[in-house]
């Protein structure tokens, strides 16, 4: 898959095979290209060239099969004057199913808050919402941004538990992070881009292997500096 944003060439030939029942995080430094992936998957941006397909079956262009994908934005955008019920029923209207997964709208207690206006909650309520929304139609795919960012431990943990839940339910995850140590907990493979190549995409085990080392930040570390000096 090929982008470009005018002159600058973001995505630069990555082509890769990501697996149902998998938890996968995308890294790579600010700017490698991350989101840009993802929305391309997403077909919120097309790529110059190159395709997406999920289950063997081209997706550009095709609009339905976004049904099939959840997605946490890194940021979440939203009418600041509406109430998180009625962004919630919006959802739901423009989608014309009923919510099949409730599970983070409750736990996260969203139904006590569902009277206060988007404009008014905190970073990490907002997140929450996010989060809810993504995992409500039980979708196949799940694009996370960033999805701890901001989250308090106890909310983190909640999310980390239901990606784990989702992911034995059969769910190809995709998780965009900084955090080493969180995506030690919840991914199976790390998919490393640095400006808009793949420099690796391998198991933790085997990156830890090939390494040497026992915690996967000090064996991106090292993968990273030899990179540079080749
Ligand atoms: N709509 C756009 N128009 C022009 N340039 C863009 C656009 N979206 C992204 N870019 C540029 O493309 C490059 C890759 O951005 P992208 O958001 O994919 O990176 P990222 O790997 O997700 O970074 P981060 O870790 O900071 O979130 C950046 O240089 C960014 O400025």
């Amino acid at each position: 898959m090929y982008k470009s944003y005018g002159k600058l060439q973001v995505l630069r030939g990555v082509s890769v095979e990501l697996e149902k029942g998998k938890v996968i995080s995308i890294i790579g430094p600010n700017g490698a290209g991350k989101t840009t992936m993802s929305k391309c998957i997403l077909g919120m941006v097309l790529p110059d060239s190159g395709d997406v397909k999920i289950n063997g079956e081209s997706v550009l262009k095709k609009h339905s099969y976004r049904r099939q994908i959840g997605y946490m934005p890194q940021i979440g955008k939203y009418p600041e004057n509406m109430k998180i019920r009625q962004v919630i029923e919006m959802i739901l209207d423009i989608r014309k199913e009923d919510a099949v997964d409730d599970e983070l709208i409750g736990l996260y207690r969203l139904e006590e808050m569902y009277d206060k206006r988007m404009g008014s909650l905190s970073g990490g309520t907002k997140q929450k919402v996010s989060a809810a929304l993504a995992f409500l139609f039980d979708p196949l795919v799940l694009i996370l941004d960033e999805p701890t960012a901001g989250l308090d431990p106890f909310a983190a943990e909640i999310l980390k538990g239901k990606i784990l839940k989702e992911k034995k339910k059969g769910k190809l995850v995709l998780i965009t992070s900084h955090v080493m140590s969180e995506i030690e907990e919840v991914a199976d493979e790390v998919l490393c881009l640095v400006d808009g190549n793949v420099m690796f995409y391998e198991t933790i085990s085997d990156l830890k292997e090939q390494t040497q080392e026992t915690r996967l930040s000090r064996a991106v570390a090292k993968i990273m500096n030899e990179g540079r000096v080749i």
